[in-house]
């Protein structure tokens, strides 16, 4: 469905991606894991068209995205670190979106979900980080698109609420959508990922099934078989 071919990407002097070659399959997920800056954010915003790539190619349902952003429509991103204007009421954000997408959208039965209800009417600015991110899941997800991206969704959020997430992205499993995530909580990544895709030096290191990857790295428990990967690598 989507398919980075040769990526490259630096900013200044930083070469962060050199070469990736990866393939998202449809109705599939997929994480994609690295250490603390080997560029998942970057690889995402290259798809979106918010970064871009110094060279390489994307191609999303075998088309070429270059000067055809069509596929956005198709896609909803929940970013890592949303920045949201802080004087704003969570209904006003929502009711924003609404108008930008003219979709229709399922924000009532999410903003009950996530137990946003009786913050309808509070400024961004006056939520907890936690309930900030509940908002940016709605903002995400809201649009019930068939391809999902979402960085670091875990943010933020208590057990209760990262037990919702899980149930309500196995949902969106169950009809056939096809999400993207990043995330350091490896027992989400465990719990909901078809297929793992691990970012090192600005290369693919690992790509395949969480049982590949236990098989490859000769480690029963996920968690110690990507701290394996790691450590190969950098030996
Ligand atoms: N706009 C930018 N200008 C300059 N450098 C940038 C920019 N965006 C990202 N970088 C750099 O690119 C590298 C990769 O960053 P990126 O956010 O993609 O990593 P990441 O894998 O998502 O990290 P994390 O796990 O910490 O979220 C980092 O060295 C970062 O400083």
């Amino acid at each position: 469905m989507v398919e980075f071919k040769d990526i490259h990407k630096k900013f200044g002097k930083n070469e962060v991606l050199s070469g990736i070659n990866l393939k998202i399959q449809k109705g599939k997920t997929t994480a994609i894991l690295g250490p603390n800056g080997s560029g998942k954010t970057t690889l995402i915003k290259i798809l979106l068209g918010m970064n871009h790539a110094n060279s390489g190619e994307i191609l999303v349902n075998n088309t070429s995205i270059r000067n055809n952003w069509s596929y956005r429509k198709n896609m909803d991103y929940l970013p890592q670190i949303a920045n949201f204007p802080g004087n704003i009421k969570v209904k006003e954000i929502i009711a924003m979106m609404k108008d930008l997408r003219q979709q229709t959208a399922r924000d009532k039965e999410l903003t009950a979900y996530f137990e946003l209800k009786p913050y309808l009417n509070t400024n961004l600015s006056h939520l907890s980080g936690g309930y900030k991110q509940k908002v940016n899941l709605v903002l995400s997800l809201m649009f019930d698109s068939p391809f999902i991206i979402l960085d670091e969704p875990t943010s933020g959020l208590d057990p209760l609420s990262l037990i919702k997430l899980k149930e309500l992205l196995k949902k969106e499993q169950e009809q056939g959508k096809t999400i993207l995530i990043t995330s350091h909580i490896m027992s989400f990544v465990e719990e909901i990922s078809d297929h793992i895709s691990f970012i090192l030096d600005g290369k693919v290191y690992f790509d395949g099934s969480i049982g590949e990857l236990k098989s490859t790295t000769g480690k029963a428990n996920f968690e110690y078989a990507i701290a394996n990967l790691l450590k190969t690598n950098h030996a």
